[in-house]
């Protein structure tokens, strides 16, 4: 559904990707995690056609975003991190948006304002910027787009937003979507996601779906120290140690995201020889 291939992308400062490949697909909703400053939302920019390679190629749905041709357009949402709003009631911009995508479901859209506890009578600019955010969550997802990119959408929401989100999004997500979700707040996307892909310096340095990391490793509360000098990644909490260790046993259970990128981060080889097993 999204191929990028050999992707190779700078500012006029620097270059971001040096030969990135990533293939997404549908019927996952994936969490691309990274460092600050590591390209998240500079993917997606080039993924919704709003940047465009240096080298490389990328496709979405078979088309080359950066034609922008109406049939690419009005299959993809891109909920960006900043964004304009126009002086209109939520009901407004709907109409104005809705003609673009031909699936648009208004009703659906409705029922997630109300979800979200938007005040609908109120200007778009009047509203705080959860509120906007909110509302932009609720086109994309009504939207009936075969791709849905958001760019940190949990940030500036709050508690009970953030659980209305996860509950919204589990909901939307089919076989025929691919929902891309940009963040570094990694527990936000926990029981969500179910693709983990981390960027760090242009590249990919991990892909895998949430029933491979359970099959591979085991996230645990450990006090034995033998146990704590042979995992992948130990820290020291106030329960115990917290362990990424090798699932040795078979037994599949939750995954820590938090725990698992630091894993990655800290100790990757040792991380990925563990899927080799
Ligand atoms: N418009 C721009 N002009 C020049 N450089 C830019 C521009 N936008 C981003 N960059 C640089 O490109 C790199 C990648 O930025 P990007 O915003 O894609 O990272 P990110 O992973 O989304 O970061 P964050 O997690 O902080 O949102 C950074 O070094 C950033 O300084």
């Amino acid at each position: 559904m999204i191929d990028i291939q050999n992707l190779h992308f700078g500012y006029k400062k620097g270059k971001v990707f040096n030969g990135l490949s990533l293939q997404l697909q549908p019927g996952h909703i994936y969490g691309l995690l990274g460092k600050n400053g590591t390209g998240k939302s500079t993917l997606l920019r080039n993924i919704a056609g709003l940047l465009f390679p240096d080298k490389g190629s990328v496709r979405v749905l078979g088309l080359d975003p950066s034609k922008r041709q109406p049939a690419f357009l009005n299959r993809i949402f891109l909920v960006p991190e900043e964004f304009y709003v126009p002086p209109v009631r939520p009901a407004r911009f709907m109409e104005v948006l809705a003609p673009f995508y031909p699936h648009f479901n208004k009703e659906y859209y409705t029922r997630l304002l109300l979800e979200f506890e938007i005040p609908l009578e109120r200007s778009l600019q009047q509203m705080s910027y959860g509120q906007k955010k909110k509302v932009l969550i609720s086109l994309a997802l009504a939207s009936g787009a075969q791709v849905v990119l958001m760019d940190e959408p949990t940030n500036g929401l709050d508690i009970i937003s953030k659980s209305q989100f996860r509950k919204v999004l589990a909901g939307t997500a089919d076989e025929e979507k691919c929902i891309v979700i940009s963040t570094h707040q990694v527990r936000d996307l926990e029981n969500l996601i179910d693709r983990v892909t981390i960027i760090d310096e242009g590249k990919i340095l991990f892909d895998q779906t949430l029933d491979n990391i359970q099959t591979h490793l085991q996230f645990k509360i450990s006090f034995d120290s033998e146990e704590t000098r042979g995992a992948l990644y130990s820290e020291s909490s106030l329960k115990g140690n917290a362990l990424v260790v090798a699932n040795t046993t078979g037994e599949e259970g939750k995954v820590d995201l938090e725990l698992l990128y630091k894993a990655i981060i800290m100790n990757r080889p040792a991380v990925l020889h563990a899927f080799q097993a």
